[in-house]
């Protein structure tokens, strides 16, 4: 020990015994000593009573008066409206940062640090989220002024009162779940689902309720600095509002390279968060059921023990655990779905329920393989992954979080995707929600119709297809109409996909005929390496094909933009306006003849399908009529 250190630590001793010396002195003559006692206690009443009245004084110096929440309120609707996302975004931004920087400045600034979150608060799409964020990072009293600031603009709008860039002021948490994440989060906190739930007398219920609560409620701080930490710097890309054009369809937001790369380069790696392999793959056990590999029969391969009600193998324990402790005991065996659930006593199953759970997980599993329902499996993992994730995390399965400094986990990303326009079929609703019934009994009323299917449009519009090289030739044949089958990313096409997986960065990819850029699973697994097809610039909009774009040998140029805009169309629900679609339309090749026995000549429906064979007979365009009558062929308005 050198002699600096030890020296410190003398006088620390001495201090230390000082104090504790003191401090017995001060407890003895307190016990033993009347006169000090009566000193102590007149003492303490001055100094409670100057206390309270310099917080008096303070308080008085601080009050925000009704009069200046008028004026304040007054000027905020005095400002002109905001009309684009775009501008909502940076005005949300701007104005919380201006809050903080204001809050920071002491008490004489709380009304304009308040002033400014009131306005981010006016364009944020959840008021109530954000107040409850504001509750937990904000200073109280500037919280208070906020929410004076609420309830008096709620008191005094007038019909015609538009706020920079909102509708309406900020109401409260509507009763039932629609339409976005944000409010299923808030779905715990409503009390018409708690009492639903309290009716049911059930332990388990309460334990559920209580588990979502935990799950949904949104972790304050990585909320509002999303996109500066997402997408990590190593993956030398950032998610930028698309720049706003005369047309308002398209990608709301798109992938922009951060530096120049060349032709064949890396632009990044990315694993992904969820994975699919395809039904029957999985049931022909030659692809790991988690990270999508051939399995390599002369290095063996590791089922799944313990009561799997599919037949699921892995091409390695690592793979095992994870997916085990990820979605698949919740899913398709009767282990315990989450380890917490094993400590409580009171859920330990009778063998009546779980012969329930496995009936459900069988009935859901056949759904699933019926023309491969792959957006039925994605929710129903995205599901367990979310519950898991949070509660029954394992040993070397760490949580999923792909941003510098921010802690994110699957439905932060999944939240802030665009959805799609996906049916499903009833029965699915009600397979998933007696799978939950009989797993967890009272999660399914967290998780409401509209939710599910708010889920199934982001996670199926937002999927990728995995393929090896070119993909395989033996996928089964869907028996469902064209304009129903499941479509993947992949410039591959679907048909050649060996399984399905969702990535956070590369969610944000647009398409593009003639793309810049093309996603490759060179490492044999599910992990995308995305790969630039030219010389790239900083600046760059990244693009991939989300169909197959290659002319095949039986196409021209006029049939293959035909399959494709098709496809588009059908998949993804837009008239593809690519350099390459637009060139190769103003040269007017006509498509080569097609087969009108077979395939209608425009849209391509199998004509000997039964649903269409009716079409044969009709003497106008059989789309068209059908169209009018039913709103089955549309394809004709969306591709031209
Ligand atoms: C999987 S999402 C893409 C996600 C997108 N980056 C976003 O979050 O806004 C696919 C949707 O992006 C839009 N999109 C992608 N590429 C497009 C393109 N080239 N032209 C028009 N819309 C496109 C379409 O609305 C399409 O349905």
């Amino acid at each position: 020990m050198s002699s600096r250190t030890s020296t410190l630590l003398t006088i620390t001793g001495i201090s230390l015994c000082g104090l504790i010396a003191y401090a017995v002195y001060f407890d003895y003559r307190r016990r033993n000593d009347a006169a000090f006692r009566k000193d102590i206690r007149k003492q303490k009443k001055r100094v409670d009573k100057s206390l309270a009245q310099s917080r008096e004084a303070l308080a008085a110096a601080n009050t925000v008066s009704e009069a200046d929440l008028r004026e304040a309120l007054k000027l905020i609707r005095s400002e002109p409206p905001l009309s684009s996302q775009e501008a909502k975004e940076n005005y949300f931004m701007s104005q919380v940062a201006m809050g903080e920087q204001l809050a920071a400045r002491g008490e004489s600034f709380q009304l304009p640090a308040a002033l400014s979150f009131y306005r981010a608060l006016l364009v944020y799409p959840s008021a109530p989220e954000l107040l409850a964020i504001y509750e937990k990072t904000v200073p109280p009293p500037i919280v208070k002024i906020v929410l004076d600031l609420v309830n008096l603009d709620a008191s005094t709008t007038s019909v015609t009162y538009r706020q920079p860039g909102a509708a309406h002021p900020p109401r409260p948490p509507r009763r039932n779940g629609t339409g976005s994440l944000t409010q299923a989060r808030k779905l715990p906190l409503l009390p018409d689902h708690v009492e639903q739930g309290e009716k049911r007398c059930h332990v388990a219920t309460i334990y559920i309720h209580l588990l979502v609560i935990y799950l949904y409620w949104p972790r304050i701080t990585t909320v509002l600095a999303y996109y500066n930490a997402f997408p990590p710097k190593r993956t030398n890309v950032s998610v930028q509002p698309r720049a706003l054009t005369s047309d308002a369809s398209g990608p709301q937001r798109v992938l922009i390279l951060n530096k120049d790369v060349a032709a064949g380069e890396v632009i990044y790696k990315e694993y992904p968060m969820l994975t699919c392999l395809d039904y029957d793959l999985q049931s022909a056990g030659t692809h790991c059921a988690h990270c999508l590999r051939k399995i390599e029969p002369a290095l063996g391969s590791i089922p799944l023990t313990s009561s799997d009600s599919i037949k699921t193998i892995f091409c390695s324990k690592p793979c095992q655990l994870a997916s085990k402790t990820q979605w698949h005991s919740f899913l398709f065996t009767l282990d315990p779905p989450l380890p917490a659930v094993l400590e409580l006593a009171q859920l330990t199953p009778s063998p009546a329920a779980l012969d329930a759970r496995r009936a459900a997980q069988v009935r859901l599993s056949t759904y699933l393989n019926k023309d491969k329902k792959v957006g039925a499996a994605l929710v129903a993992k995205f599901i367990a992954r979310q519950l898991t994730a949070s509660l029954g995390k394992a040993p070397g399965t760490p949580d999923y979080t792909e941003a510098d400094g921010g802690e994110y986990r699957i439905e932060d990303y999944v939240e802030r995707w665009s959805m799609g326009t996906v049916n499903a079929p009833p029965e699915e609703y009600s397979l998933f929600v007696s799978l939950l019934q009989t797993t967890l009994p009272g999660l399914e009323a967290f998780i409401g119709e509209e939710i599910h299917k708010m889920l199934l449009q982001k996670l199926t519009f937002n999927a990728f297809g995995v393929c090896f090289g070119g993909g395989r030739d033996n996928r089964p044949p869907s028996t469902v109409r064209p304009e129903d089958v499941e479509l993947t990313r992949t410039p591959y096409g679907t048909e050649r996909q060996i399984g399905t997986a969702l990535y956070s960065v590369s969610a944000y990819l647009s398409h593009s005929c003639a793309p810049n850029a093309r996603p490759s699973f060179a490492s044999g697994t599910s992990e995308l390496h995305l790969i630039a097809n030219k010389d790239l610039k900083k600046g760059d909009e990244l693009t991939i094909a989300y169909v197959d774009v290659a002319q095949h040998a039986e196409e021209n140029a006029a049939s293959c933009r035909l399959r494709r805009r098709k496809e588009l169309a059908r998949g993804w629900k837009f008239a593809c306006q690519c350099s390459r679609c637009v060139k190769e339309g103003s040269e007017n090749v006509p498509p080569p003849a097609m087969h009108p026995q077979d395939l209608h000549d425009y849209c391509s429906f199998p004509l000997s399908l039964p649903p269409f064979q009716e079409m044969r007979n009709l003497k106008d365009d059989p789309c068209q009529s059908l169209a009018a009558r039913t709103g089955l062929c549309h394809s004709e308005r969306q591709i031209d």
